[in-house]
């Protein structure tokens, strides 16, 4: 399966200088999303997670049918007061801003094996704040995959303690 010719780039967006991968062109071909599922998964049963973490808002869409598939359980890691009860919090920066991410406290139990899954890697910011979340609440992060991983940003050095997985390189 050619899943580069599935996602579409957007040139400068949402900023000039930003080549915006789109992976929306690749989740409405149903081959194509059954494809990066399952791969997703495979990666995730070989790490025999307990827990998949998808950050918002494009982890959710991944992550959840990988955990669904892993038989694992699926937490969000969320940006700020989105969460309602009481929660984890990590600062970070990202390819065109910064932000915060959120955890609920109680999502996680020591010990825990965790799969951090997200659409795509850049800066490495967003990713190495979710480890961090999960570390606080005494988490293992046993690996991290993503569908697109940005080479020439250099996120992979941020988060190079971990088992990384990655479908599609640019
Ligand atoms: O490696 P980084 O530099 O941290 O960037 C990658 C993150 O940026 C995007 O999310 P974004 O924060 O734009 O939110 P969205 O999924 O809600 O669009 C993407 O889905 C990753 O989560
Ligand atoms: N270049 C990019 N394309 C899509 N999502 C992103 N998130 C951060 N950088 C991105």
């Amino acid at each position: 399966m050619n899943l580069h010719e599935k996602i579409r780039n957007i040139p400068d967006y949402p900023i000039e200088g930003v080549q915006f991968k789109d992976i929306t062109t690749l989740l409405k071909d149903g081959e194509a999303l059954r494809y990066t599922i399952d791969k997703i998964t495979e990666f995730c049963k070989s790490k025999q997670a307990d827990i998949i973490i998808g950050p918002e808002s494009r982890g959710f869409i991944l992550g959840t049918p990988v955990a669904y598939n892993t038989g694992a359980g699926f937490v969000p890691v969320r940006k700020p007061g989105k969460l309602p009860a009481e929660t984890e919090r990590v600062e970070y920066s990202l390819e065109y801003g910064s932000d915060a991410l959120e955890i609920h406290k109680d999502a996680i139990q020591p010990g825990q094996r965790v799969v951090i899954c997200d659409d795509l890697l850049a800066t490495g910011g967003t990713v190495q704040s979710a480890a961090k979340l999960v570390e606080n609440l005494g988490g293992e992060v046993v690996g991290i995959a993503f569908l697109i991983e940005l080479t020439f940003l250099e996120g992979r050095s941020k988060i190079d303690q971990y088992d990384i997985y990655s479908i599609l390189k640019y």
